[in-house]
């Protein structure tokens, strides 16, 4: 059996002066949200030390009595990394968002705070409805969505509550280049990190090298591709499991880890969380075929439909939108 490095050892220097552990434990509901307790508490006890989650999963409270189990077993607050998100329904007041998530998790303070996309929707004071919608069944936005500048107004709020502490980095997701760029010229924090749709089916090496250029780092949602985990079929991925002797899961980590991205698996399987830990060093030759898939065959999987017109190239049937700059 190959002695392996460990994912959960890893960690990444911020731009702000943080440090941020290069594998997080993903939280989108499950079935059952409570379910999700069980998932912190394995994953911490695993070795874990990155939680990432938001207001708008409802997973917050499930997470809070988990880390009251783990505290109370004698893990420290300051040595868990833990990241919530502000919806664009909630883009008038992130710091109520901030401060309902705070006391969902029973903490202090986030590590992280992110603009979970750049797109103001039209909710009430609470953020509600999450997704508020027109008569015709429209998105209800109270910006553009397309040549609006309101979502850097809200990223001037997280600006804003970082001075306060209660979250010690700020950062975005859902960025593509254009909305950066318009961004970074009216920013006076840069974000510590881009959190987006990443996996070896999306190669994104534009946007990756716009961030690097920024000092930005880049955190990959959905690496195995959501529901269904389509990206674990890939015959290569399965190839490169069975040569270092390691899960599939492992792999699709390694491929994020080791060219310095942060990667948030999720899983309802406690025994997958449990053991998707170790870190197989691939080659060079490897990673770049991994990347190649992706060029030849682009697929992205998370559509949202708030997602459209804010810059980023869609799969659209079978050619890539033109949307992009
Ligand atoms: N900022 C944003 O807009 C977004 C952020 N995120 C964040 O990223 C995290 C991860 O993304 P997410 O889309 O949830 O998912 P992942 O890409 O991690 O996929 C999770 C799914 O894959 C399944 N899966 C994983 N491994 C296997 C396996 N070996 N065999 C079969 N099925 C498998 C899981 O099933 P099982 O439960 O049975 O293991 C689960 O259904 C989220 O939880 C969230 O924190 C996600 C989307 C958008
Ligand atoms: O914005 C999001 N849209 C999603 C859809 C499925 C799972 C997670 C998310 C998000 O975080």
């Amino acid at each position: 059996m190959p002695q392996h490095k460990l994912a959960t050892e890893v960690y990444f220097d911020l731009n702000d002066g943080h440090k941020i552990p290069a594998l997080g434990l993903g939280t989108v509901p499950p079935e059952d949200n409570a379910e999700v307790k069980d998932q912190v508490i394995t994953a911490v006890r695993a070795g874990y030390r990155h939680i990432d989650t938001a207001w708008y999963y409802g997973t917050e409270p499930y997470i809070g009595e988990a880390l009251k189990v783990l505290f109370a077993e004698g893990y420290k607050r300051e040595d868990l990394f833990i990241t919530s998100k502000v919806w664009p329904s909630f883009h008038h007041s992130p710091e109520k968002s901030l401060d309902k998530s705070l006391s969902a998790l029973g903490i202090e303070y986030v590590d992280l705070f992110l603009q979970h996309w750049p797109v103001c929707l039209s909710g009430d004071e609470n953020g509600l409805p999450a997704a508020p919608k027109n008569d015709d069944g429209s998105l209800k936005y109270d910006d553009d969505p397309v040549d609006g500048v309101g979502f850097i107004e809200t990223y001037k709020k997280l600006e804003d509550i970082k001075a306060t502490n209660k979250a010690r980095s700020i950062g975005v997701s859902n960025y593509s280049i254009p909305r950066l760029r318009k961004l970074l010229q009216k920013a006076k924090i840069v974000p510590v990190l881009n959190q987006i749709e990443y996996h070896p089916q999306l190669p994104q090496q534009d946007l990756v090298d716009f961030c690097q250029k920024h000092k930005i780092l880049v955190e990959a949602y959905s690496p195995v591709g959501g529901p269904g985990a389509p990206v674990l079929k890939l015959p290569y991925i399965n190839e490169l499991a069975e040569k270092y002797e390691v899960s599939v899961n492992e792999i699709t980590n390694a491929y994020h880890i080791l060219q310095g991205r942060i990667t948030l698996p999720r899983s309802s399987n406690l025994e997958r969380i449990k053991t998707n830990v170790r870190l197989p060093q691939l080659t060079k030759d490897e990673l770049d075929k991994l990347y190649q898939i992706g060029v030849e065959n682009p697929t992205r999987y998370s559509v949202d439909s708030w997602g459209y017109g804010i810059g980023f190239r869609w799969w659209k049937g079978d050619t890539w939108s033109k949307e992009f700059d």
